[in-house]
């Protein structure tokens, strides 16, 4: 099966505080989205890669991509939501044989090839959604608003979520279709839309780079490799 990835890389990284747009912050010299988007097609899973860039960046994200001729860049819109719709709308024209659709955070450039396969698989295996994910290693509260604890929830349950994301194309347009803007990851839009979501065992190295710590966890994960 054909398999186009959705990269989001128009984020400003605002968290993250270098000054350029996250994707393009170098880890030893290559930007995080070089390698989300170089281990997507050296997973041997991945045939295309659509990349949603800043809108005012598009011609500095292609130059930053020229050695892959599998990656196109569109414009990435204000939300992640957005960056992600506008990728899934150029895939008929970039893509148009592509039956299984994976969405990966440019931020997450550290991700395992293993994890990328086990996404892809899952898919093919028939699971119309499938998210890699993690236990939670932290004791989990709710509270109220004024910050005083209301529960402490049973965290065997509770799964951290991580990307890339698999879909059957069709799942993934319907879910945009139907189910408006109102999920933090993808999988949560086909939720609204009553559908199944199935999890496989994800990566710590697949952390969303966010904050300067993160950085340093990044470059640690890369030394030890
Ligand atoms: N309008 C947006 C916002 C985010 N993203 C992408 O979605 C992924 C996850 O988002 P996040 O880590 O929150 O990135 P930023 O939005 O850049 O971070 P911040 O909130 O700190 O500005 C990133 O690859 C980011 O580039 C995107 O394509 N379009
Ligand atoms: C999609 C995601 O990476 C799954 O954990 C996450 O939800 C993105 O969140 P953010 O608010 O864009 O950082």
């Amino acid at each position: 099966m054909s398999v186009v990835a959705l990269v989001p890389a128009a984020g400003r990284g605002v968290r993250l505080g270098a000054g350029r747009p996250k994707a393009l912050v170098p880890v030893n010299g290559e930007s995080l989205l070089l390698r989300a988007t170089r281990g997507l097609l050296s997973s041997g899973r991945v045939q295309r890669v659509v990349v949603a860039a800043p809108p005012d960046q598009v011609e500095l994200v292609t130059a930053e991509l020229a050695e892959l001729p599998a990656a196109h860049v569109v414009p990435g819109g204000a939300e992640r939501t957005d960056s992600v719709r506008l990728a899934l709308d150029a895939v008929p024209e970039l893509a148009p044989d592509a039956r299984v659709v994976l969405v990966h955070d440019a931020a997450r450039a550290f991700t395992p090839a293993s994890v990328i396969r086990g996404v892809v698989e899952a898919v093919e295996d028939g699971a119309p959604a499938v998210i890699p994910v993690l236990p939670v290693s932290d004791t989990v509260k709710e509270v109220d608003e004024a910050g005083d604890v209301v529960a402490t929830v049973d965290r065997s349950r509770l799964r951290a979520v991580q990307t890339p994301q698999g879909f059957a194309i069709d799942v993934l347009r319907q879910a945009y279709a139907e189910a408006g803007d109102i999920a933090t990851d993808d999988a949560g839009l086909v939720e609204r839309i009553g559908g199944k979501v199935r999890t496989v065992e994800g990566h710590p190295d697949a952390l969303k780079i966010t904050t300067a710590f993160d950085l340093a966890v990044a470059e640690s994960v890369l030394a030890r490799s």
